[in-house]
């Protein structure tokens, strides 16, 4: 037998909230940071965590910035999400069908699932939109997508797409998007700015406790550091540079996104920024690769709170290159994704 299976294809990205109220951010933020994977903190302290601190006082504030944010359409990462499944299922024909669901808020994954069952699909591929694999990201929406799929009477074949950090289409469309600031503008620096995550579940997700958290252990991609974020963001950065030609010394890393008071992984954006900013760097092209869609981290985050800082710091220049949103080298990444795998 030589045909095509009916499958289904499931994009799931992060989630957003409903609207950019404080009731609605203050929801999304309970049922994100309330993830074990997230917070991975014993349920207790967890609970305390959200309801006494997190929610009253980081809710207000995340709304303010949210409202930023928000179009008329909505939160970009819905609405990238929503064109996104469009373009693929215009690609990828009839014998597939594509779904996008939320790990937080909506679409839910739960829905989204329901809509699936009983339609006759031999095969699923789920693709969470998470270039570098972490447990916070793509592990709970795996692990979400499988609490409902797992119920099913029947569960076909399923295939996971866990990570593609260094996936030569997922590259050459970042690169392509960045290259006409490139070619049109002059920058002292360029910085590649991921979002981070705590150095403890790094050290959890370790192979046979291979992962020394330095530059060295990340300065290579190979099985014992395949599913290691960190190491996985270098690897994506290698290919990037690589594509971009870009010479040894005129770019970093660093991480963003610190929530709390323990080590996240390092070095952390700010300080990059301030340090660059004080040694006399004026232009700086940022890239954020940890993300298939515009949202927070980036527009807002990566884009106006950290131009401001650089040029509080005595930067003159501070660009973000957007994210691959519906850029068409992008939706044939995902094409790529589903089919070859
Ligand atoms: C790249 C994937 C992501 C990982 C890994 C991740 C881990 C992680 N995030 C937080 C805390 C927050 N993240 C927030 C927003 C946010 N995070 C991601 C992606 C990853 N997070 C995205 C795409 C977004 C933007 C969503 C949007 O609506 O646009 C927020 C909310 C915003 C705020 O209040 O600042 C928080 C909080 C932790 C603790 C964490 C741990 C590993
Ligand atoms: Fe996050």
């Amino acid at each position: 037998m030589n045909k095509v299976k009916k499958t289904a294809v499931f994009l799931i990205n992060l989630g957003t909230p409903d609207s950019p109220s404080v009731p609605d951010v203050r929801k999304y933020l309970r049922e994100f940071l309330m993830d074990r994977r997230v917070i991975d903190i014993p349920f207790l302290n967890r609970w305390f965590l959200i309801n006494f601190i997190i929610a009253p006082f980081r809710a207000p504030k995340s709304a303010k910035v949210y409202k930023e944010l928000w179009t008329d359409e909505g939160s970009p990462l819905l609405t990238y999400g929503i064109e996104a499944q469009k373009l693929l299922q215009e690609k990828l024909g009839e014998n597939f069908q594509v779904f996008f669901g939320m790990r937080y808020q909506n679409p839910s994954i739960e829905k989204t699932v329901k809509e699936m069952e009983g339609k006759g699909f031999e095969k699923i591929v789920i693709l969470p939109l998470f270039p570098q694999y972490a447990s916070a990201s793509t592990g709970s929406a795996v692990e979400k997508a499988m609490e409902y799929i797992n119920k099913w009477e029947v569960i076909p074949e399923i295939k996971i797409v866990a990570n593609f950090p260094n996936h030569p289409l997922f590259i050459k469309a970042f690169a392509e998007i960045g290259r006409k600031y490139i070619e049109k503008d002059r920058f002292d620096h360029i910085i590649f700015t991921y979002h981070g995550i705590p150095e403890r579940q790094i050290k959890k997700s370790a192979v046979q406790g291979y992962c020394q958290l330095n530059d060295k252990c990340c300065s290579k991609y190979h099985s014992k550091n395949y599913y290691c974020y960190r190491a996985q963001c270098y690897e994506t950065t290698r290919h990037l540079v690589k594509e971009l030609g870009l010479a040894e010394g005129t770019y970093s890393v660093a991480f963003q996104s610190r929530l709390g008071k323990t080590p996240w992984i390092k070095p952390y954006t700010d300080d990059l920024i301030k340090e660059l900013g004080e040694k006399g760097v004026k232009r700086v092209l940022a890239f954020s690769p940890s993300f298939v869609a515009d949202c927070l981290e980036t527009t807002i985050e990566g884009g106006v709170e950290y131009r401001d800082m650089f040029k509080e710091h005595g930067g003159e220049h501070w660009q973000l290159v957007e994210s691959l949103n519906n850029h068409p080298i992008w939706i044939e990444c995902m094409e790529d994704l589903v089919i070859n795998n």
